[in-house]
């Protein structure tokens, strides 16, 4: 049955087409914000004010973007009174453009320049082995990591005071030759080619210019000042529609919120602004919302009230607990993980909300041992973060680019040599006895001679190479295996995707790379698993290429937006069936909802969970919310013992999913004996016991599901 729209959610739906006009819609959590989104998009194209392809909707993360895609179809096959064709409907929806605000520049950027690498962890590490110990030093930097460069880049880039740093000069240097580039200057070169007043523009610019009449953006509190640059020039002379809750703000780490909304408001010079509010919540039950309104109260307009409209109570209160142990902890979430499976709640419908990445690594490797099926709700897949598929990536840039020079150079002045500079040092300096002074010293060697680093490898005797480069064997050797790559057409011209890891393969051992020897059982697996995902990626490619291009080029300029779908698609089909857990950091987590929610602190955090934080974390709950370890004025220890006998809210949890609630009498008479059984075979009864039994041996879901 189609949902009915709330009277506030109609208000903002009804909202007339202004151009040049800014209209705020504020509510809190599960008041419907993405919903009312979607149905206003469908209003504006329904009425006839504006046409599909004129709205842009804008959002933060990749999960958020997905989120509105997969939703955009059902409003618009559920609202479809008209009679068209489950086509007509699809090729309506096809039309509305969905973007990250990062994804849109990009789209930006490239359509001027060609394929841009945006930097990520191997290549921080790379650039870090151009920085001499002394210039660490200098600024009593000791043990000097990846994080550190990118905050002094960041610092030198914005300030540009530091103008004698040589060194950072040269990494700048680098990444523009190489046009590898970090968020802020996407967002940079974005905003730039937005301002310029070009009469003859590329496509998707003048899209953006001049023919979207509506800009959507969700979660608007969100938005961070780096981001203004692109949202302003992009929004000018539209109607801008923002979503937003203030109390869900974030990311003020990166920077002030208010600031963004000041200049936003500038835009429509205040004069067309309007603001109005959502008041209800669809998402969870009165217990919860009661327990969130401790953390912060939602913001309310003069004269109304909050929640018009609400899920009937479950008479289920959060449940609070703390731990002292790590191993305590984890128990306690696999010992409730079976109780809840026991009592008919699908693996699925559990979410894990970490404070930080690294918990989300030792909860899902606890789990591991417990073969307890999950996935990590990360903003990339898994296979992309395996340093040693960075390495192999890498290694086809190298590959791809000198090829690419080599034929084109003539033909395209634009055409830069120091284009593969970037992933030779990267991947050379991943081999062993190639060190930072070697590296450091090529570098320089090559900028001074005017040749790029592969050509001045492959063009000069290594015998006259410059002083302070050790191991020449190596480094010759290095550039012997990959010639012949580069100059045959076996990778070029390979229609597999088989022979592609095949050929990179016999590459990676030649090279004689260190990160795959002497690997652990579990780390071999897991390299085996993420080459799986880097094989189905390119088989994507293989099927979706424009038949110009060779799979390998198609592979390299494409391999980040397939793999993000590719990704999104595989999540839906996981979660058929029992599913998976979810593991997630809070952040990431934002704008989805789940059944169950576990917020999860590290035990004897430093910093107690700040307030905006766990309230986004625990209003992702819909009907259980579980407190582990959050230390937190509103948060006080509690359990429910009557939880798995608990029949009536059983039932409410099955209805509110749309389950049958047919067969919860007969799953809570059995529940307790399946749960004991299953506590005693594994030692999960006493939280602190399970550390001693051979864990390995267990394969707890198997016994479960
Ligand atoms: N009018 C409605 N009728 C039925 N269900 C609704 C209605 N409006 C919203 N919902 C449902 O309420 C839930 C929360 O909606 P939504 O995710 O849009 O909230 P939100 O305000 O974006 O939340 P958050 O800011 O916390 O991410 C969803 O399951 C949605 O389908």
């Amino acid at each position: 049955m189609a949902s009915q729209l709330t009277h506030s959610q109609l208000s903002v739906c009804n909202y007339p087409y202004k151009p040049a006009s800014t209209l705020k819609v504020n509510a809190g959590p599960g008041s419907g914000k993405t919903f009312t989104l979607l149905h206003k998009v469908h209003k504006l194209i329904k009425s006839g004010q504006v046409r599909s392809d004129e709205i842009l909707i804008l959002s933060l993360t990749n999960k958020a973007v997905d989120n509105i895609n997969d939703k955009l179809l059902g409003v618009f096959q559920e609202t479809n009174s008209d009679e068209l064709s489950s086509d007509e409907v699809r090729e309506i929806v096809d039309q509305i453009s969905v973007f990250t605000i990062h994804g849109l520049a990009n789209k930006l950027v490239t359509e001027h320049e060609g394929v841009v690498n945006i930097i990520e962890d191997n290549g921080w590490k790379g650039l870090l082995k151009l920085i001499s110990s002394k210039y660490w030093g200098d600024r009593q930097i000791r043990a000097p990591t990846a994080k550190n460069l990118e905050k002094i880049l960041r610092k030198y880039k914005s300030t540009l005071t530091d103008t004698q740093d040589r060194t950072l000069k040269e990494i700048v240097k680098i990444m523009e030759d190489c046009k590898v580039l970090t968020n802020d200057d996407l967002i940079l070169k974005a905003a730039k080619y937005l301002e310029q007043d070009n009469k003859l523009m590329l496509e998707f610019m003048e899209t953006v210019k001049h023919k979207y009449k509506v800009v959507l953006i969700d979660e608007y509190q969100d938005l961070y000042p780096s981001l203004l640059p692109v949202i302003t020039n992009v929004s000018q002379g539209k109607q801008l529609i923002l979503f937003g809750d203030t109390n869900q703000s974030i990311y003020e780490f990166l920077g002030s919120n208010k600031e963004v909304m000041v200049k936003l408001d500038e835009i429509n010079s205040g004069i067309n602004t309007e603001t109005l509010h959502l008041y209800d919540n669809f998402r969870s039950t009165p217990e919860i919302i009661e327990a969130v309104q401790r953390i912060k109260p939602h913001p309310t307009a003069p004269g109304m009230h909050t929640d018009i409209v609400m899920k009937q109570p479950s008479l289920v209160r959060p449940i609070a607990h703390t731990f002292s142990t790590d191993s305590d902890q984890y128990g306690f979430l696999v010992n409730e993980i079976t109780k809840l499976v026991c009592t008919g709640a699908k693996l699925s419908d559990i979410a894990i909300l970490t404070r930080t990445n690294a918990q989300i690594k030792s909860i899902s490797e606890y789990f591991d041992i417990y073969q307890i099926p999950y996935h990590k709700l990360t903003s990339q897949p898994d296979w992309l973060l395996d340093t040693r598929v960075q390495f192999i990536i890498d290694l086809i840039k190298v590959i791809v680019l000198t090829r690419h020079n080599n034929l084109h150079s003539c033909l395209d002045p634009v055409a830069s040599p120091r284009l593969t500079d970037f992933s030779i040092i990267i991947t050379m300096s991943a081999l062993r006895g190639i060190g930072p002074k070697t590296i450091q010293s090529l570098y320089s060697a090559s900028i001074e001679s005017g040749l790029s680093l592969w050509d001045y490898i492959t063009t000069i005797d290594s015998a006259k190479w410059a002083p302070g480069i050790t191991n020449k064997k190596k480094i010759v050797q290095y550039s012997e295996i990959l010639l012949p790559i580069i100059e045959n057409d076996a990778l070029w011209n390979a229609t597999s995707p088989m022979e592609i890891l095949e050929i990179m393969s016999r590459v990676v051992v030649a090279l004689d790379y260190p990160a795959i020897e002497g690997m652990s059982e579990k780390d071999s697996n897991l390299l085996e698993t993420n080459l799986q995902e880097m094989y189905e990626v390119l088989s994507i490619c293989s099927v979706e290429k424009n038949p110009d291009i060779t799979l390998i080029e198609a592979f390299l300029e494409t391999f980040f937006d397939k793999s993000a779908k590719y990704h999104h698609s595989k999540l839906i089909q996981e979660s058929h069936g029992a599913g998976k857990i979810n593991i997630s950091t809070i952040h990431s987590s934002k704008g989805l909802e789940f059944p169950i929610a576990m917020v999860v602190c590290p035990i004897n955090d430093l910093f107690s969970i700040d307030d905006n934080t766990l309230y986004v974390g625990s209003t992702r709950a819909r009907n259980l919310l579980y407190w582990i370890d959050v230390r937190n004025n509103a948060v006080k220890p509690r359990e429910d013992p009557q939880l798995f006998s608990n029949e009536p809210f059983w039932n409410y949890y099955n209805r509110d999913l749309g389950r049958p609630v047919a067969n919860t009498a007969r799953i809570l008479a059995g529940n307790t004996q399946q749960i004991k059984s299953l506590q005693n075979k594994f030692g999960l009864r006493q939280y602190s016991t399970h550390t001693r039994i051979n864990m390995k041996l267990v394969r707890l879901c198997k016994y479960v599901l």
